[in-house]
């Protein structure tokens, strides 16, 4: 479903992403780890669309098509979303008309009509319900005044509204007290099914005790260094990330 070959990417001029391969399959889900600045985020954004990175080498394929080519809008009708690390408050826009919007919008594009609104009404319940969503912030401006674990769950909650084929969570597990932690990693658990793929972005072991990926792939200095199961983010939280330098004789970034 999604191809990575050679991805090369530069922000302000500064080379960030210098030669990822990543192959993603339905059904999937990647862990990501890294140390800070390795381009965990960068490669989020660059997958997304954001206009301040340019793309300067590879190739980036999703169920056939060319992403790179895709506006970001397009990118994310035909199935790929990003769960921000640091969630966008938008004052004066409720939660539910923008789902509503955003959802019509990938409807429109698949060429079915707009969603009814008793049909709305009756999704919207049934996700909140499925992902322990509080129906309070539901009606409230998009993420205005919310604090950070609410944030984090609305990705989640939007996420489960609009049913994407390849969901990528950057660092979602960041600022969750235990329990969010617990009912966010149980709501994708819920939505994880032969047809969708996650990309999951942390620095914790502890989110993939939850989250259990298939597949955990190291990040550094702009490439992925070492791919692994489960096992290597347990090996990478007790030793950190100096070994692998080591054993792979990289040099700083
Ligand atoms: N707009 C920008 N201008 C200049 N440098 C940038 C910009 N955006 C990102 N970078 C740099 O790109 C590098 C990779 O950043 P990125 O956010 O992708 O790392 P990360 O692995 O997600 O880090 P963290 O774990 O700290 O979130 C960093 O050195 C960062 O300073």
């Amino acid at each position: 479903m999604l191809t990575i070959k050679n991805l090369h990417a530069e922000v302000e001029g500064k080379q960030i992403l210098k030669g990822i391969n990543l192959e993603i399959g339905k059904g999937e889900t990647h862990a990501i780890m890294g140390p800070n600045g390795s381009g965990k985020s960068s490669l989020a954004s660059v997958l997304a669309g954001r206009d301040n990175y340019t793309v300067t080498e590879g190739e980036v394929w999703f169920n056939g098509k060319n992403l790179l080519d895709l506006s970001p809008e397009d990118r994310a009708r035909e199935g790929v979303f990003l769960a921000f690390q640091y969630p966008v408050e938008i004052p004066g826009v409720s939660n539910l008309n923008f789902l509503k919007t955003a959802l019509n919008e990938i409807r429109t594009y698949k060429g079915l009509p707009a969603i009814e609104g008793r049909d709305f009404l009756k999704l919207t319940k049934e996700k909140q319900q499925l992902v322990d969503f509080n129906a309070n912030l539901m009606n409230r401006s998009l993420n205005e005044g919310f604090s950070g674990g609410e944030k984090k769950r609305n990705e989640i909650f939007q996420l489960a509204m609009l049913d994407p084929q390849l969901a990528i969570l950057d660092e979602t597990d960041s600022g969750l007290d235990i329990d969010a932690l617990r009912i966010v990693s149980n709501g994708v658990n819920k939505l994880r099914d032969a047809e969708k793929s996650f990309v999951v972005i942390t620095h914790y072991q502890r989110l993939l005790e939850y989250i259990v990926p298939d597949f955990v792939h190291v990040l550094y200095n702009g490439r992925i260094i070492k791919t692994g199961t489960k096992e290597l983010a347990l090996e990478l939280e007790e030793r950190g990330y100096d070994w692998l330098k080591e054993e792979l004789h990289l040099k700083e970034a």
